[in-house]
């Protein structure tokens, strides 16, 4: 479907076809990111990696942030923090009482409503200075506290290193011992980072990380509450392949195939990106006889992918984990019935790690709990609307009684 957005055209995604064609054949000539208002205000720029165009300095610090913090073994590294923190969330469960302590995660929300806001003045440019929506205004109020909170983490790292030259690094680390030094030694280009790519890259890694993941956990969460059936198989499997006298630990993930199926499902029909990052095309082409002009904005409709009935039959809308018994994801970029990760040179990075830790929350929370809706919702009334944005939370919270159900395991 094509659409002139004020002066500016746009096409929507909505088939696996027409995704496979745009995401895989002709890849690289959709792989650029428009420039949004709400991008440049709050990402430091459009500086870092999700909102950066396409060119060497985006495809160096993709490397880099690949490399040093989201390949395979850098994520098995980081390993006994997923479980430090997960023992917390546990132990903190078990008490009935879980508290929000930190004001990045509400930060990380309204800046992420704010990219995905429809904002007039990305259409109609003129308009932009009235700033009719408040949403110059709001941008402006998020990047300042944004841009606070991460002085605050590169000021303590420095502070640490120069204390304690010893110890272990962090991505943060990383970032900061290349700041302005050639970061790719295989690009010609010479590019080197300042403290402004810094919190760029910074901010992208934690928005990216942050909701993406605690979406997708509540999303499969909400499915299991409405399913009993399926929340009673997850708890099976589990206990047979772990027992009910310790958690669940990453190496048991590859076992729990069922789990997979849960999550498998939940991402077809909740996609946390329901129209993964704009795409934007680089330069005029035609594709099937269609003339796309360049700086044509390419909306991929993965919500409407992962529901289409022609390729996932008449129960499309249903939560049926079992359909995927015979069809494993991998999310590489070889399949485009369901793209909740994207595909092609913008594919989220993330995955391994993402899936990682909704996998390890899901089958510690099935594990370790049974749960029950309030006293007044029922599963089949659960509430499952979505509110559509860059991201797809919940339209509204989902509250759940959970009880310890480890008898043999005990927390502090
Ligand atoms: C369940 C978890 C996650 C989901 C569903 C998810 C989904 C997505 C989607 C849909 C995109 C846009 C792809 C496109 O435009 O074609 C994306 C991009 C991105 N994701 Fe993820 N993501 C998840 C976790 C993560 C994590 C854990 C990280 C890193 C710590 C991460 C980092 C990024 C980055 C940096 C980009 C921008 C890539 C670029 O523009 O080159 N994501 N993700």
């Amino acid at each position: 479907m094509s659409l002139q957005l004020g002066q500016v055209p746009a096409i929507v995604i909505s088939s696996s076809k027409a995704a496979e064609s745009f995401l895989k054949t002709h890849d690289i000539v959709f792989a650029n990111r428009p420039k949004t208002q709400a991008s440049e205000l709050i990402a430091n720029g459009s500086k870092g990696l999700a909102f950066f165009e396409y060119g060497p300095h985006w495809r160096s610090v993709r490397k880099f942030c690949t490399l040093k913090v989201l390949s395979a073994s850098k994520v098995e590294m980081f390993g006994p923090i997923r479980k430090q923190e997960l023992d917390v969330l546990v132990k903190s469960l078990e008490k009935a009482g879980l508290h929000e302590q930190f004001d990045v995660k509400k930060l990380v929300h309204e800046g992420l409503a704010l990219i995905g806001a429809f904002n007039l003045a990305d259409y109609v440019p003129w308009l932009g200075v009235f700033d009719l929506q408040g949403l110059t205004r709001a941008c402006k109020k998020v990047r300042k506290s944004l841009d606070e909170v991460l002085e605050v983490i590169i000021t303590e790292h420095e502070q640490a290193t120069n204390v304690d030259t010893n110890r272990h690094e962090d991505f943060v680390d990383m970032l900061l011992s290349i700041m302005h030094k050639n970061i790719d030694h295989e690009n010609e280009h010479n590019l080197v980072i300042d403290r402004t790519n810094v919190k760029a890259i910074l901010h992208d890694m934690i928005v990216a990380a942050i909701d993406t993941s605690a979406i997708s956990i509540v999303w499969i969460l909400s499915q299991l509450l409405r399913h009993p059936r399926v929340m009673k198989i997850l708890q099976e499997e589990i206990q047979n392949e772990v027992g009910n006298t310790r958690m669940v630990e990453e190496k048991d993930l590859k076992k729990l195939n069922y789990l997979d199926m849960v999550i498998d499902e939940t991402l077809r029909l909740y996609p946390t990106g329901p129209l993964l990052i704009p795409h934007e095309c680089r330069e005029s082409i035609t594709i099937d006889g269609y003339f796309i002009k360049e700086k044509t904005r390419v909306i991929v409709n993965a919500w409407a992918i992962g529901r289409d009935p022609n390729v996932w039959s008449e129960n499309a809308e249903e939560f049926y984990p079992e359909r995927f018994i015979d069809k494993k994801m991998n999310y590489q970029g070889q399949e485009f019935e369901s793209i909740p990760f994207g595909s092609g040179r913008r594919h989220c990075p993330g995955i391994h790690l993402g899936l990682i830790t909704i996998k390890l929350v899901i089958a510690q929370l099935a594990h370790c709990f049974n749960w029950e809706l309030p006293y007044n919702i029922s599963p089949s009334n659960l509430n499952m609307e979505e509110k559509f944005g860059l991201s797809m939370p919940r339209a509204h919270n989902l509250y759940a009684i959970p009880s310890y159900r480890l008898a043999d395991v005990k927390h502090d």
